[in-house]
């Protein structure tokens, strides 16, 4: 795996005759945890997905590393981890996670990536249940090994963690940010989540509406590793609370 950084320069995107992202431009550099954070119908999905060269948008340039973003999708640089899972119910954990390496030609008969990928997510001990097995936060563990196994430079990450309980969340949010540690990885993250956000990011970009645009870059200067228990630290809430602020306070021009 080569760690890739994406830059996109003047973004903008329309559907017919609605335009959902404005010129917008936002760096994520190589290896950082970058997240995109905003109200519902923002346009979060929609700028994940320019970033990742899944989308084309309708102005703009992105790019990853030194190469256009479709290179990198035709390259499979890219992962993509969304907020259902959607795992293929006739098959173990493991074959889930090995599916997309086998389609890819990469699967073997006894795949280390697919065993280390499980170990990664805290699975290796469920490799072989059904999905119906699985608790919700299993199941997306097995979606996010089965991105994994395929070691893309760049994961996209969209609400991964929208669908699950309190509890499974902040464990899910710790396992997330040992795996980035331990992978280096570029993640490009959606949530809703300030907590989540402000857990897991270097950087997290506040999105306005109306049209979709940045209206704040916030850099996350708290040391890692991070534990569940700085959710009650003075520091975390300083930042919470600040970008509590950016999204109810009326938007003001892009940034
Ligand atoms: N393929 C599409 N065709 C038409 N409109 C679309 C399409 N995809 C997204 N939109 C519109 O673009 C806007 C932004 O959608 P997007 O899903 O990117 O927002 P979001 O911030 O991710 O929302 P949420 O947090 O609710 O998932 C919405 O108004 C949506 O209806």
């Amino acid at each position: 795996m080569t760690v890739s950084g994406i830059s996109a320069r003047g973004i903008g995107m329309a559907f017919g005759s609605t335009v959902v992202l404005d010129q917008l431009d936002i760096d994520v550099p190589a290896g950082s945890f970058v997240t995109l954070l905003g109200p519902s119908g923002c346009g979060k999905s929609t700028l994940l997905k320019i970033l990742g060269g899944i989308l084309t948008p309708t102005v703009g340039e992105v790019m990853i590393g030194d190469a256009p973003a479709r290179q990198a999708v035709a390259a499979k640089q890219i992962g993509l981890v969304l907020q259902r899972p959607a795992l293929v119910p006739w098959k173990t954990a493991r074959e889930n996670v090995a599916m997309l390496r086998s389609i890819a030609g990469k699967g073997k008969a006894r795949d280390q990536a697919v065993d280390d990928a499980l170990d990664l997510v805290g699975l290796a001990h469920a490799a072989d249940r059904y999905p119906h097995q699985l608790s919700g936060g299993m199941a997306q563990r097995v979606s996010i090994a089965r991105a994994l196994a395929m070691d893309p430079a760049i994961l996209l990450m969209d609400e991964p963690f929208g669908a699950l309980d309190a509890i499974t969340r902040d464990s899910m949010n710790e396992t997330l940010a040992s795996i980035w540690a331990a992978t280096g990885k570029t993640i490009v993250f959606v949530t809703h989540s300030i907590g989540e956000a402000v857990f897991l990011s270097d950087t997290v970009n506040v999105m306005g509406v109306n049209p979709g645009r940045i209206i704040d870059r916030m850099t996350i200067d708290i040391d890692r590793p991070r534990r569940a228990d700085l959710l009650d630290s003075a520091e975390f809430t300083g930042y919470s609370t600040r970008l509590r602020e950016q999204l109810v306070v009326p938007q003001q021009a892009g940034v």
